[in-house]
């Protein structure tokens, strides 16, 4: 049986680079098998909190705890250990390797091959790879771009890519995964069909996801945290956080969540 309470806990979270107070006393849940959406202005600090949970800035204070037990320290490399993964803003991706060994990065915590091992090339070792491998091709076959396995990543379209990407992510199997501006420079139609792929993944992972897409938030996410320099200043349900005053001040200049113009 899972603990109960949220998957993920943010609580008081502070970062600053040099005087600049990027986050200030950020606290929220992320519940199990919920969307949540992180939103708000340029520059707000939503990808620096993705960055303080994955470990790759170091708050000033604050704590974060994951599945009822404190995540201290937490370490970019051994984040699919704890049943985390993240997507990158960017694709992130080693574009003159294939499709399979750009998704096989993503078990590297998983080959315990070992270097003897991998020297001896010792039976046990290569079934374990092999695994691997059919692992990584089950999650290309869910996002159906397996028949783009074996191709170089750099020939295939931007849309592709990205789906290349989010099974990197996902053959780790986490239990939390991060998405970075999932839809940026996706069509429409991929936008809608990422949508589709998401509300799939909740049985067994929960998202967290930061993007300014605001039909796909809206449409997608369970819940929305508000950002406005550093601070939270809504939460709630898209459609709270749509009529939330606060929201639309922030907003201003630029297209209101869920209004006409966005
Ligand atoms: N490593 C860093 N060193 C110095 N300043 C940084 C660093 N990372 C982010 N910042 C600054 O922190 C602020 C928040 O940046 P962050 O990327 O978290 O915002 P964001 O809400 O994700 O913005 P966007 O929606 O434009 O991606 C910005 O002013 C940014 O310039």
């Amino acid at each position: 049986m899972p603990p109960d309470g949220p998957l993920l806990r943010v609580e008081g979270l502070c970062v600053s680079f040099g005087g600049l107070q990027v986050l200030n006393d950020v606290s929220l849940d992320v519940p199990r098998g919920g969307v949540v959406g992180v939103i708000g202005p340029n520059g707000a600090g939503k990808t620096t909190l993705f960055n303080a949970v994955c470990g790759f800035v170091r708050p000033e204070s604050g704590s974060l705890s994951f599945n009822g037990a404190p995540l201290r320290r937490p370490h970019p490399h051994r984040l699919t250990r704890h049943g985390i993964a993240r997507t990158l803003q960017g694709l992130g991706l080693f574009s003159r390797l294939t499709v399979l060994e750009n998704v096989l990065a993503g078990t590297t915590h998983r080959s315990r091959t070992g270097v003897v091992g991998a020297l001896l090339a010792s039976p046990w070792a290569q079934r374990h790879e092999r695994r691997l491998a059919e692992q990584a091709r089950e999650v290309l076959a869910a996002l159906e771009i397996e028949d783009e396995a074996d191709r170089v990543c750099a020939s295939l379209p931007y849309g592709t890519r990205k789906r290349v990407a989010l099974a990197r992510a996902l053959v780790s199997r986490p239990r939390l995964l991060l998405l970075d501006e999932p839809a940026a420079g996706l069509s429409e139609t991929e936008t809608a069909e990422l949508a589709g792929i998401v509300r799939g993944l909740r049985e067994n992972t929960t998202v967290m996801l930061v993007e300014h897409h605001m039909d796909f938030v809206m449409n997608l996410c369970d819940e929305l945290v508000v950002l406005d320099f550093g601070e939270v200043i809504a939460r709630g349900t898209p459609a709270q956080v749509r009529a939330d005053p606060a929201v639309q001040r922030a907003y201003l200049g630029e297209a209101v969540p869920g209004g006409a113009d966005a």
